[in-house]
């Protein structure tokens, strides 16, 4: 198909075959503005497409551009280099909207042409008389991690979307690069569904226990059929089936620890601590997700973060929920965490031993993971 330039500042993306609709960012907050019974419909998902270095993002996309079910997607492709190979590749999967962001890392350098882009898809969607997308999918280039990307889309809160990581993690390959690459924990850690690719070229239990030593709250997809496998990774979530649990598996630098926090803390207490906690760790903050309680109040909140970026907490209606969080650390052990934040009001336990928090007991009752969220 043949690209189409977007005649909009020089150095913007490319937008190409038409472009729609949305609303939203990362919040859960419905659109304030964008028109009329559009916000009836479900909000437009952002999906972050992650995964390091050749680990089959761009095959991933294009086996869900094959499906029926793929009808409504956006595609915005960021290649590093200034070739455009991926968006060639997705391209011709067919006749979709779609946009590229070249020549540079979108978490590091592209950060406000991805905001252009995403409202410009929006709005171009919005003045036709097309329905919403159902989602845009953003492929990042193999060494971005999700976090900046993340922050950048705060701009586009009011659009309304609904924003979650799906990182490929590859069967051959991750666990050695994991290794040498922080960024592959950063993407796994980021990551509400992990792909595993290719398994037809190798056994795909030692990827899938790195991704769930990394992060143990990633739904995740090891599913040898590629329709199938790209349908688990891109259908919404309510959609998906995790795997049954591998065996444990620890990555040397990721410790996974649960936080509860003491009876008599305020509210107050609770938001101090997570903001002490992101100064404390900064970068070294993978993710944080689990229910929070005001005193008083029987309703659970969710509360989430990649990197330190923290989403508003969001009220849940699930019933029996308990209180405490999970957080994915990098390169900091429990005693270190604990030494760090003396004074805090939270019990903190290993959730997921590694080599670096062996000195760390494992307590009592710290096995159980939270509900599935
Ligand atoms: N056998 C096999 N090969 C795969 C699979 N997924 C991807 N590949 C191959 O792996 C190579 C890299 O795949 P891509 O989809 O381009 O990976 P990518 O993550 O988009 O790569 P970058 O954009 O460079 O980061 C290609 O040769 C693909 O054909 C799989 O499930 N099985």
């Amino acid at each position: 198909m043949a690209p189409r330039a977007a005649p909009h500042h020089p150095r913007r993306p490319r937008l190409r075959r038409g472009g729609a609709a949305g609303r939203h960012p990362r919040h859960g907050r419905r659109a304030e503005g964008g028109g009329g019974d559009r916000r009836m419909t479900a909000p437009t998902e952002f999906i972050l497409l992650a995964g390091f270095l050749g680990s089959g993002k761009t095959s991933l996309l294009r086996d869900w551009l094959l499906l029926p079910e793929a009808a409504d997607t956006a595609v915005i492709v960021n290649e590093a280099g200034e070739i455009d190979v991926d968006g060639v590749i997705v391209a011709e999967g067919g006749n979709l909207p779609m946009a590229m962001l070249s020549n540079g890392c979108v978490c590091c350098s592209l950060t406000s042409d991805l905001v252009f882009t995403v409202r410009a898809l929006v709005e171009q969607r919005a003045r036709s008389a097309a329905t919403p997308f159902r989602r845009i999918v953003l492929e990042c280039s193999g060494l971005s991690r999700p976090g900046p990307i993340l922050r950048s889309l705060l701009p586009l809160s009011p659009l309304g979307l609904s924003v979650r990581v799906v990182t490929t993690c590859d069967a051959s390959q991750a666990v050695q690069q994991a290794r040498h690459f922080d960024e592959v924990a950063a993407q796994l850690a980021a990551a509400s569904t992990i792909v595993v690719t290719k398994p037809d070229l190798h056994d795909p239990a030692p990827a899938e226990a790195l991704a769930a030593a990394i992060n143990p709250l990633a739904l995740r997809v090891v599913e040898s059929d590629r329709a199938a496998r790209a349908r688990a990774a891109f259908s919404p979530p309510a959609a998906l089936v995790s795997a049954p649990e591998p065996p444990g598996t620890a990555h040397p630098r990721v410790a996974v620890l649960r936080a509860t926090f003491h009876e008599g803390a305020s509210w107050e207490d609770r938001l101090d601590w997570l903001e002490d906690l992101a100064a404390f760790c900064g970068d070294r903050l993978l993710r944080v997700k689990g229910f929070l309680r005001r005193p008083g109040s029987p309703v659970p909140l969710l509360v989430q973060a990649v990197g330190t970026l923290f989403s508003a907490p969001t009220p849940v209606a699930t019933e029996g929920v308990t209180e405490g969080l999970v957080l994915i650390l990098r390169d900091i052990t429990l005693p270190e965490l604990r030494a760090g934040m003396a004074s805090s009001p939270v019990r903190l336990s290993t959730l997921r031993p590694g080599p670096a928090l062996a000195c760390g007991p494992v307590e009592a009752g710290c096995a159980a993971p939270f509900p599935a969220l």
